[in-house]
């Protein structure tokens, strides 16, 4: 197993880094080409991929090092705009991997189809008649793509819920059937959705009632993916801060989100700042995961942390995060897209089941970043100077300047574009 500790390597040229994964990672030629933006995506492939094309639209793909998950190294593909998160990541994880790693864990796969029905003269006889049907009904789900059930999966169980039973009008009231389907290692919505269609007719028949939705949820609440860490304070320690300062300064700062959607919404973005990336870059669907996490972070009944840290009888730093992780090994977009395809030979995950795991890791390293960034100097310090290189090129710096302005924009504390401008002009002449 490669080491996923790779010191410096944010130093080297794209090139070399290239070289460095290919001799590390077993990564072939043809794969590493595929890294070209040219070879990113054919025009060919996304014109199949979505409607009315013009183009596509390429992001950085970056690496997440020194991941170390249940004993086992990880370098992370991750695809986004935003500078200092990769790093950001790398960093915490560097920490983590010397206090040990993460440890992670995951429920069985099982996502959720719904079916609404209105219109019933009787909702709890309804109710009764589908629970006492569920055999049947889970056979015509599993009859609707029997190669789920085949390899291990398929449709489980079903579960029965009324809505608005006092209603006054009779929009409101419904009865809405969950079929609890184990996707193995799709994301599995279109093998729910082909499932839950199937089912309709005779969930009319037994109901008496009329069906609208079928479609699955997104609040994928029984696939679940969970990160853990234990930090001895003296590993985080940082310039002018003691260890038990910073560890102390992360537990405030959950607190702080625990108690305030204002602050949570802006600490939950943190966490998807590592979580987006990887879910862009293997080819799922993060719009679906990204609906899931806020849900769940809602299940105490208002808007919280995702993330909880407290301090351990030891006075270690502990930090958990929980979400449904809907992610997928197969399916969807990726096996059709070439660069997720290489990003999967890179993550090297065996199941769907150890990607969301280590989903969940970065995620919860990214919110440790912020945090310990937070609490000591403050964002700008290391977001702005590695925004810096943003910055000059939005100023129309150029080729070797873009560096050289980066620096100076830094050496000055003035990193906006104006200045930018300004240098720009003065190196130009
Ligand atoms: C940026 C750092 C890591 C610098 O932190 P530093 O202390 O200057 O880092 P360092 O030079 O000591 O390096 C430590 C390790 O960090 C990594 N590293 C260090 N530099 C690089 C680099 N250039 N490229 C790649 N990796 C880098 C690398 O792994 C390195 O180890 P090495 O390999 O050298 O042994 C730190 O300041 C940090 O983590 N800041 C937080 C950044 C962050 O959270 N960004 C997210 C954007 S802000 C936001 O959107 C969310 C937010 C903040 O609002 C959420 C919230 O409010 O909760
Ligand atoms: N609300 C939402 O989130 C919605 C999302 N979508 C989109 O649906 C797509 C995901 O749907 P999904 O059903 O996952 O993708 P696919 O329709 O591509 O289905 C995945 C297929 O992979 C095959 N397969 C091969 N090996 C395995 C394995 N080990 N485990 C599981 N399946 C395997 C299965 O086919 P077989 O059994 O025949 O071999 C399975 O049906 C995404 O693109 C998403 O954006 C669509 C509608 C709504």
């Amino acid at each position: 197993m490669s080491s996923s500790r790779i010191p410096g390597f944010y130093n080297k040229n794209v090139e070399e880094r290239r070289e460095l994964l290919a001799k590390q990672h077993k990564i072939s030629d043809e794969e590493l080409n595929i890294l070209n933006t040219k070879e990113a995506l054919p025009i060919g492939t996304a014109d199949k991929m979505i409607e009315n094309v013009i183009g596509t639209f390429p992001l950085p793909l970056g690496l997440g090092l020194n991941f170390l998950i249940n004993g086992k190294e990880y370098v992370v593909p991750m695809a986004i705009e935003e500078p200092s998160v990769v790093a950001s990541a790398s960093y915490i994880a560097k920490i983590v991997r010397e206090a040990g790693g993460f440890s992670t864990e995951s429920t069985d796969r099982v996502m959720i189809g719904q079916i609404q029905v209105v219109g019933c003269s009787d909702f709890q006889a309804a109710k009764e008649v589908l629970i006492k049907e569920k055999k049947k009904l889970v056979d015509i789900a599993n009859a609707a793509h029997p190669s789920m059930k085949a390899r291990g999966g398929g449709a489980e169980d079903i579960e029965v819920r009324i809505l608005n039973e006092e209603a006054a009008s009779t929009y409101g009231k419904m009865l809405v059937l969950h079929v609890y389907i184990n996707t193995c290692d799709a994301m599995g919505a279109n093998v729910i959705n082909t499932m839950v269609e199937a089912l309709a007719p005779t969930v009319e028949e037994l109901t008496n009632g009329k069906v609208y939705l079928r479609i699955l949820s997104n609040y994928a609440d029984r696939c679940l993916a969970k990160a853990t860490c234990v930090i001895p304070p003296e590993l985080l320690e940082s310039d002018g801060f003691t260890g038990e300062e910073v560890r102390d300064g992360v537990v405030h700062a959950y607190e702080f989100a625990a108690s305030d959607p204002y602050r949570a919404v802006t600490h939950n973005k943190g966490i998807m700042n590592g979580i987006d990336p990887i879910v862009i870059a293997t080819g799922n669907d993060w719009r679906a995961v990204e609906a899931g996490a806020h849900a769940y972070a809602s299940r105490f009944g208002h808007y919280g942390s995702m993330t909880t840290w407290a301090v351990d009888d030891d006075g270690n730093l502990v930090g958990e995060l929980e979400l449904p992780m809907s992610v997928g090994t197969v399916g969807g977009s990726i096996g059709v897209h070439p660069m997720s395809k290489v990003a999967h030979r890179i993550i090297n995950v065996d199941s769907a089941q150890e990607l969301a795991q280590v989903v969940v890791a970065v995620g919860l390293a990214q919110n440790l970043g912020a945090l310990k960034a937070l609490v000591t100097d403050g964002i700008q310090k290391g977001h702005m100077a590695l925004h810096s290189r943003s910055v000059a090129i939005a100023a129309g710096a150029t080729g070797e300047m873009i560096d050289i302005i980066a620096e100076k924009l830094v050496q000055e504390k003035e990193i906006r574009v104006g200045k930018a401008k300004e240098l720009v002009e003065q190196y130009s002449k």
